[in-house]
């Protein structure tokens, strides 16, 4: 049974969305819609999902402008640190290369200081197309909570949370939260700690 508090009150953003309808199988909107959104009462009005219809620049774009136009209505904050859109909670995941969002490695999204949305074409990862919010709103977020499962992705929580010193930081080794950052790990994914 889920349990929702105060669901009038939320507004539910994608982190990051891969640019497909959103009933195809690889729609972050279908996972979250098919395993938590239908389940509970949040007002679809405060649903926000990309506009699929767009290329992936235009559904960018269109992302961030809808981002400025709920911070000028008052429904997000923005960071008096940072001066970046203040989310209070991100639930976050990361692939085995240590990619979050869809901030990869060696990608030069990973540096993208002016965009809050920005966009990809060529993704590591099918599908190639996707909108990912940039670091700097990620790391703006009140509480961020990164969340892992699975012995694939040991040797990127190693990087990340043991006393590897790799040369070159992994996407995931970049994630912060101006509140705190919580991982949640699985015994396997645990494992090379
Ligand atoms: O493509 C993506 O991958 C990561 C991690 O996915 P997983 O299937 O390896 O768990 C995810 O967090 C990200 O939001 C998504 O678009």
């Amino acid at each position: 049974m889920l349990i929702l508090l105060n669901g009038a009150k939320w507004h539910v953003f994608w982190v990051d969305e891969r640019v497909v309808p959103k009933d195809h199988e690889d729609s972050n909107y279908k996972l979250a819609y098919d395993g938590f959104l239908s389940k509970v009462p949040i007002a679809p009005g405060n649903v926000y999902a990309i506009n699929d219809a767009l290329s992936a620049e235009g559904a960018a774009d269109d992302y961030e402008t809808c981002l400025k136009h709920l911070v000028k209505k008052g429904i997000i904050a923005l960071s008096s640190v940072s001066g970046y859109p203040k989310f209070d909670l991100m639930l976050l995941g990361m692939g085995p290369d240590g990619h979050l969002a869809s901030l990869f490695p060696g990608h030069p999204l990973v540096n993208e200081k002016e965009k809050w949305v920005t966009f990809i074409k060529d993704s590591p990862k099918p599908p190639p197309e996707r909108i990912t919010f940039t670091f700097p709103v990620i790391n703006s977020s009140a509480y961020n909570a990164m969340v892992v499962a699975g012995a694939g992705k040991a040797a990127a929580v190693h990087s990340a949370l043991g006393d590897a010193k790799n040369s070159e930081k992994l996407p995931v080794e970049l994630l912060s939260a101006e509140g705190e950052l919580k991982w949640f790990l699985d015994k396997a994914a645990a494992s090379k700690l």
